[in-house]
């Protein structure tokens, strides 16, 4: 078994740092006081070093945050703890110039209509069978219906993540690059699933490519070069004003002077504005372009799209907790290019024929595999004693939603999803289940 405490992150295995899913679910798990079963694999991701800011670092949830009522017993350890069937409460938010969010019940949504991000968080909604209702794409509210209680806001990035840490929105996706910078280490926000898929970009400083700059080819040499000094600082034209500041100071020279600008950054240089700047990148044309290139260790951030939530919102609200549980469930099985997925669920009873019967009248959730079904233990009162049962199943990726579902109608109070290891996915295949 492997469980997490105030320091987790940093203790798991380094293939498993980056694992949206895994980080997901110890994030749930240990916010709810529970000790998770051993990853058996790696979760695949696209996300790769993050180095001013990492999102697992900002999964650590500090116990002390804690709602008591879902804390669970600490002397009954390991406890399952029922999260779900509550109905929602309500958070009051703090909003901007003092004033507070009127008492709100429905769970609200960002998602970014930045001409880069819009189309594509769309289409991810509804491949994982969330489709956004709208009626013009003006419409700047919105809904999925297949979430009940939950309103849409469409709104650029920046405003996303300054509504997540108002309060005045519970879960957002956003680009990386936007939440660190707009967020600024504000640890009320949390990255649900650091790896959307889309969005992919990397913050980087460029310079000219001829001039001065010709035989200049990473960050190092850029620091090194005689000419920055307090009157002549190196000026660097950026949109990044925080992450920027950040970089510079642990790598660039030390007479800097971070200048904040907007739109095509790429011929500050060229006018004179600038000397450097540090920017989006992509597939790099516009660089290019532009007589600019990149440098070496000049990256200071990789970026993609994300989904992140308000930590507030999660700990206080029982029903945003269980929406965004479905939101990125529902990724998840999206997201990994899968055939098979493993389901273990916990559930009460009173023996393990009982439970194996109860799951065998449900024909149609295991057509093709036997269930595994065991006896999950707890201490209580200084003796060991059954606290549930762990069932232990196979499905198909597109039958996972329903099958999940199935699972928490029969009274599963905990459902954990992970891919099975490509040869036994083979082995399925090859054995036509
Ligand atoms: N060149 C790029 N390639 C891929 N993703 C990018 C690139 N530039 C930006 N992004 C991602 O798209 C997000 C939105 O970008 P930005 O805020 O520039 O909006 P936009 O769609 O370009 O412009 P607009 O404000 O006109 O809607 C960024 O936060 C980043 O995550
Ligand atoms: O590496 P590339 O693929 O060439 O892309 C890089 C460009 O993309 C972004 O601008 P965007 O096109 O979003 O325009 P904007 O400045 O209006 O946001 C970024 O600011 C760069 O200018
Ligand atoms: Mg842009």
């Amino acid at each position: 078994m492997l469980s997490l405490d105030k320091s987790g992150i940093s203790q798991l295995p380094t293939h498993t740092q980056n694992s949206h899913s895994f980080l997901l679910s110890h994030l749930l798990l240990h916010s709810l006081k529970l000790q998770a079963p051993e990853a058996s694999h790696a979760v695949p991701t696209a996300s790769t070093s993050m180095p001013l800011v990492s999102p697992s670092q900002q999964l650590l949830l500090p116990s002390s945050d804690m709602p008591s009522s879902v804390s669970g017993n600490p002397s009954a350890s390991p406890r399952i703890v029922c999260c779900s069937g509550s109905s929602p409460s309500t958070v009051t938010a703090p909003g901007f110039n003092g004033r507070q969010d009127s008492e709100r019940r429905e769970i609200r949504l960002g998602l970014p209509s930045n001409r880069r991000m819009v189309d594509q968080t769309l289409s991810l909604l509804k491949d994982c069978r969330l489709p956004v209702e709208r009626d013009s794409p003006q419409q700047h509210v919105a809904t999925i219906p297949e979430l009940p209680n939950l309103q849409v806001f469409f709104q650029h990035s920046e405003e996303i993540v300054r509504n997540l840490s108002s309060g005045h929105l519970d879960i957002g996706i956003a680009g990386f690059d936007t939440v660190s910078e707009c967020g600024q280490g504000n640890e009320d926000l949390i990255i649900v699933h650091d790896a959307l898929g889309y969005g992919d970009c990397r913050l980087c400083l460029a310079i000219p490519k001829t001039g001065i700059y010709e035989k200049i080819n990473s960050v190092k040499e850029l620091a090194q070069m005689s000419q920055w000094t307090e009157v002549q600082p190196l000026r660097v034209a950026t949109g990044f004003e925080y992450l920027g500041k950040k970089f510079m100071q642990e790598n660039g020279p030390k007479p800097v002077s971070i200048l904040t600008a907007r739109g095509p950054l790429e011929a500050a240089p060229a006018i004179g504005t600038a000397d450097v700047i540090l920017n989006l990148v992509s597939c790099g044309t516009i660089l290019g372009d532009n007589n600019l290139k990149e440098l070496e260790g000049g990256t200071a951030l990789e970026s993609q799209a994300v989904l992140v939530a308000s930590r507030k919102s999660l700990i206080q609200r029982e029903d945003v907790r269980d929406t965004t549980r479905e939101i990125l469930e529902r990724l998840e099985a999206h997201l990994k290019a899968v055939s098979y997925m493993r389901v273990t669920a916990y559930m009460s009873g009173s023996s393990v024929e009982e439970i194996t019967e109860r799951i065998l009248s449900q024909p149609s959730l295991f057509d093709s595999q036997n269930p595994a079904v065991c006896q999950v233990f707890c201490q209580r009162d200084g003796k060991m004693v059954v606290d549930c049962y762990a069932i232990d199943i196979c499905v198909p990726e597109k039958a996972l939603y329903s099958s999940v579902q199935q699972l928490r109608a029969m009274g599963s109070s905990r459902v954990l999803i992970s891919p099975l290891t490509p040869r036994w996915q083979q082995l399925l295949a090859k054995l036509g289940l």
